[in-house]
This record gives structure tokens, C-alpha cells and sequence, in this order.
């Protein structure tokens, strides 16, 4: 079999550039999943360093969290809790407010009895920016007596707020090198300037 010499985090180069302007810092990892040996290769690096003995529970926040979060809770064989955004879930819930990267006050919701005390669940998202969403993410799944076993997204920026849950919990990102890291932190990859569309 030929040697595979492209670089561990190869596929986050086939992340889109924000082409919107600079009041939308977002990139757009979701054309990276449109590849598939790119998109198994990130769910693979998502869950390698998490124990699948030591989860019981995959929770994914809504919107994009959903994407990672359904095919993480696949391959480790587990099931799946939608952590949604507030007011549409049709059953009692327990929601908590906070401000993102948008700095407007947003809430998100899961519902009552959402796993027996004591479950150990995985949280998992596309992106830490703030840390505004997983922080509230992390408050939903405390509440209700869940055990964080651990934080999964495909980038995660060194901010403040980041940093805070990275020091308390097990974080794991897709990104291996600080180069790679550095440009996350900044919205600006290297790979832009030859970034071609599929
Ligand atoms: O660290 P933060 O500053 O909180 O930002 C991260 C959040 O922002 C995005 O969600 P958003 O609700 O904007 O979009 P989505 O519905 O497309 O996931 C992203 O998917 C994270 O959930
Ligand atoms: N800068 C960013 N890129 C991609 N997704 C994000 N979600 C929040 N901030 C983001």
C-alpha cells in the first residue's frame, strides 16, 4: 500500500473561506465534509482519543453539531442527544442562555429526564469560537447531573472562555500542528490562497 504522506490534518484545507465579508467571521468546515475520505478521516480523529467504554452518550448542538455529532454517535455505537436551540423541542425542557461569537443573547434547550444521573456524555460540535455554546452545552448536561466526558469539534480557538473548558474537561480537536492552530485563532488559513471549490 502506498505510504500516505499528506500532513494528519490534511482535510481541513478543504474547509470553504468566508467569502461574506468581515462582519461574518465563520469558515465553512462543511465543505470539507462533502469529501468522503475527508469526512471519515475527521469523525475518526474526532472520537481516536476517547475511550468508547467511557461514553455513554453522544449529545450534538444544534445546528451543525448535528452533522458531527449523528455520525460520531454512529461509529462509536452509541445513541444520540439533540442539544437544540430554544423553543422546539414539543416536551418539557431545561434551557440556559448565553451570547456566542454573535455577541446577542441566545438560548438553547434539551428536554426534562434527558439521561439517567451519572451518564457520561460526549458533547460535540463543529466549532468552539468564544465558547460561548459549549459552555452552555456543558451547563445543560451538568444540570441534569450528566458527567462531561469530554468536548469533540473540528476546530477549536484558543480564546478565553475555551481555554476555561479545555482546562476542566478533555478537549479534543482535529487540528494537530500550532501552525494550523494559529491560523484557526486568526480566520485565516494558509490553504485559502489555493483553495479551489470541488
Ligand atoms: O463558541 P461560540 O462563539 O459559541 O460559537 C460556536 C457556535 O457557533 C456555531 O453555531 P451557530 O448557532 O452560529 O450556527 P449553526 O446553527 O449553523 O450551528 C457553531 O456551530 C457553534 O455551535
Ligand atoms: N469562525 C467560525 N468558523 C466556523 N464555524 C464557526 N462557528 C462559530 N464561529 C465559527
Amino acid at each position: 500500500m502506498a505510504e500516505d504522506k499528506r500532513e494528519p490534518d490534511w482535510y481541513l484545507a478543504l474547509m470553504a473561506p468566508n467569502t461574506r465579508g468581515p462582519e461574518f467571521c465563520w469558515l465553512d468546515p462543511t465543505a470539507m465534509y462533502r469529501h468522503a475520505e475527508a469526512f471519515h478521516q475527521c469523525i475518526a480523529d474526532m472520537t481516536k482519543d476517547f475511550n468508547p467504554d467511557e461514553i455513554d452518550l453522544v449529545a450534538g448542538i444544534d445546528a451543525a453539531g448535528y452533522v458531527l455529532g449523528a455520525a460520531i454517535a454512529f461509529h462509536l455505537k452509541k445513541g444520540f442527544l439533540a442539544i437544540r436551540k430554544y423553543g422546539h423541542l414539543p416536551s418539557e425542557v431545561d434551557d440556559v442562555s448565553f451570547k456566542d461569537y454573535s455577541k446577542r443573547e441566545k438560548r438553547m434547550e434539551i428536554r426534562k429526564n434527558a439521561f439517567r444521573p451519572g451518564t457520561r456524555v460526549l458533547i460535540v460540535d463543529q466549532w468552539i469560537e468564544t465558547g460561548g455554546s459549549m459552555t452552555a452545552a456543558v451547563e445543560l448536561v451538568e444540570r441534569q447531573q450528566g458527567i462531561v466526558a469530554g468536548i469533540s469539534c473540528v476546530c477549536i480557538e484558543e480564546q478565553e472562555r475555551a481555554k476555561k473548558l479545555m482546562e476542566k474537561y478533555k478537549c479534543v480537536s482535529c487540528v494537530r500542528s500550532k501552525e494550523l492552530q494559529a491560523q484557526v485563532n486568526a480566520h485565516d488559513l494558509e490553504s485559502f490562497k489555493t483553495y479551489k471549490p470541488l
